[in-house]
């Protein structure tokens, strides 16, 4: 599952991320305690003054009695009042910061994420951590959280100012706490599992949804268009079906909080009444010991209530906790094997890339690549062909080091590819794939993300040899025009273009092409075409051909058919042999 591939912090790790990026708002947290204990305090004098006057009054007071009574608890209440804002404001002074640092921390850790664990984890997962999670905690922390500790500082000291009365009227409001006790120990338990639950399933919904959004296109050509909605369909229900559990657990919950408020108030009030009849207390002490207690209600109910939202901000924490504490983007070191290598290899022409026994299965789904094995000499073009869905990007990803096979070994220069390590493969495998990214920026940053050192003429050659000098010299400011997307747009052909430069200008030995954006015979994939023979000159080259005229030129053919290679050889070769190629070649010089 998903939610299993990502690390999750346990309790003392997040305490312990938690508390790392609080410790440096010591101020703001110490004005935040004291300004929480004045509020507390603040808190009891309304009571307190109430169950004086109702003793005042029976002695035969007067209107300025009540009327003093109701100045000490409107400067009671007013100063509580600003003590209370004060202490969220210090709150939020600490906490905003700390939280604005995970998420920095968090999303640092999800750029440096290998795209193949995306992959194996699931975007939905990520983007729910990135997304719900950073809300939950946020919400929490700006509602929740204040709400708690405020809360927990009146139960202290209305507790403390109970047991001052009277340590009986104390302890019979002491009673409840059992029954409080017993309603969280059904509620915990529960709780916990149920808010993981609902989380995983909002996260597998939010997969599910964005897949069909990506994919909407590739879902209705292959006829799996209302196969997926049924899919988004059944995780959406399961992830309502959740939520309406945890609502029934709440419902239940709150009953038994209930029961305890009952149980406690009908204590004190009996307790009072036989200490008043005894002589041992006044009935202006009853009646603040039960307006103590009732003054407990509203504390009590917050803290429980925000407990779950406490705890599922604690579980969203965990989360954020586990990605933070994640290494800084793995992969190999400038002086592993994979730099001594590429230096020992400079001189030659590209290094030869072997993929073994090759099985892959994405999550939930068939095994889509069964058994491959494909070597590329140093030097050597190989085009992979095939009908759509037969598994090409796959193995391109595959070979390009950016998705972990199910199974199978994968070779550069006779190396593993566990041994030169993700950054090592990716310093000698350039990849371009469908997807081709515009960067926000000028065509200059574009090209200068793949070396950065590169002059201007570095730059107008590779452009050159790419077909894009002209069109580039045509935009307003040349190589200073912004591009992407608040700049100048740029057609898919020429932003596969400049994705072409990029690696013509990033050098690698190894190029893995996967690209498809020109239609067949447009002047687009003329020069596409022109700009891709250019970049796999004396280079190493698996070319996934979406236009056959790619595989023409190759040196050698691999036609893959439903996740198997089927047929191997030149152009002419399989042309003669008359099987599948001849067939697509048929189909496709038709078309
Ligand atoms: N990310 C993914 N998650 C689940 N299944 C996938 C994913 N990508 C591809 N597939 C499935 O794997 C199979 C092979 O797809 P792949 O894209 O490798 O084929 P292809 O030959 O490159 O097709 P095309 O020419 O249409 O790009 C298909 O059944 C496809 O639906």
């Amino acid at each position: 599952m998903s939610s299993t591939i990502l690390p999750i912090a346990s309790r003392r790790e997040t305490v312990r991320v938690a508390w790392t990026l609080l410790r440096e708002r010591r101020l703001p947290l110490t004005i935040a305690t004291v300004a929480f204990a004045a509020s507390g305090f603040l808190g009891l004098v309304p009571p307190w003054v109430l169950g004086d006057l109702v003793d005042t009054v029976g002695d035969g007071g007067t209107a300025a009695d009540v009327v003093r009574a109701a100045s000490i608890i409107a400067a009671a209440a007013l100063a509580g009042a600003l003590c209370a804002g004060l202490a969220v404001a210090a709150l939020g002074q600490a906490v905003v910061p700390a939280l604005a640092r995970l998420r920095e921390e968090v999303v640092a850790r999800v750029l440096g994420l290998e795209p193949d664990r995306i992959e194996e984890a699931g975007a939905g997962d990520v983007l729910s951590r990135v997304g719900d999670d950073v809300r939950t905690v946020t919400n929490t922390l700006d509602e929740a959280v204040p709400y708690t500790v405020e809360s927990s500082v009146a139960i202290g000291f209305t507790a403390v100012g109970l047991a001052a009365l009277d340590w009986r009227l104390g302890l019979a409001g002491l009673c409840a706490l059992p029954f409080y006790v017993l309603g969280l120990r059904w509620y915990l338990p529960r709780s916990a599992p149920l808010y993981r639950e609902e989380r995983i399933a909002q996260g597998e919904r939010a997969e599910a949804l964005l897949t069909g959004v990506h994919s909407a296109q590739t879902l209705r050509a292959l006829g799996y268009g209302e196969a997926w909605q049924e899919q988004v369909a059944v995780r959406s229900w399961r992830a309502a079906t959740v939520s309406i559990t945890v609502f029934r657990m709440l419902t239940r919950f709150f009953a038994r909080t209930n029961r305890a408020e009952l149980v406690g108030l009908l204590l004190v009030l009996g307790t009072g009444f036989v200490l008043v009849r005894d002589g041992a207390a006044t009935v202006g002490a009853a009646t603040t010991a039960a307006l103590f207690f009732h003054r407990l209600f509203g504390p009590i109910g917050g803290v429980l209530t925000t407990f779950d939202q406490v705890q599922s901000a604690g579980a969203s924490l965990a989360r954020l906790a586990g990605l933070a504490l994640m290494p800084e983007a793995d992969g190999a070191e400038p002086d592993d094997p994979a730099s001594a290598r590429s230096a020992a290899r400079a001189d030659q022409t590209g290094l030869a890339l072997d993929v073994a026994g090759i099985h892959h299965r994405y999550r939930d789904g068939d095994e889509v690549l069964h058994d491959v094995t494909l070597r590329v000499a140093a030097g050597e073009r190989v085009a992979l062909v095939g009908a759509t869905g037969a598994g090409k990007s796959t193995l391109a990803l595959v070979a390009a080091g950016h998705l972990v096979p199910s199974a199978g070994a994968r070779t550069l220069d006779g190396a593993a590819y566990d041994e030169w390590g993700a950054r090592g493969v990716r310093s000698q495998v350039a990849l371009v794939t469908q997807q081709v990214h515009v960067f926000a920026g000028t065509v200059r940053d574009n090209l200068t993300l793949a070396a950065e050192d590169a002059d201007d003429e570095a730059l107008h050659d590779a452009l050159r040899r790419t077909r894009s000098s002209g069109w580039v010299a045509a935009l307003p400011d040349g190589l200073d025009t912004v591009v992407g997307a608040h700049g100048h747009t740029l057609t898919p052909a020429q932003a596969q273009q400049l994705a072409l430069a990029r690696i013509l200008l990033a050098d690698r030995p190894v190029v893995v092409l996967d690209e498809a954006t020109a239609e067949a015979g447009s002047s687009g994939a003329r020069q596409l075409d022109e700009a891709a023979t250019e970049i796999l000159q004396g280079r190493t080259a698996l070319v996934v051909a979406h236009r056959l005229t790619q595989a023409v030129r190759a040196d050698r053919i691999v036609v893959l058919d439903r996740g198997a290679i089927v047929e191997e050889g030149t152009h002419d070769e399989l042309l003669a042999r008359d099987g599948q190629y001849a067939r697509l070649w048929a189909s496709w010089s038709q078309s």
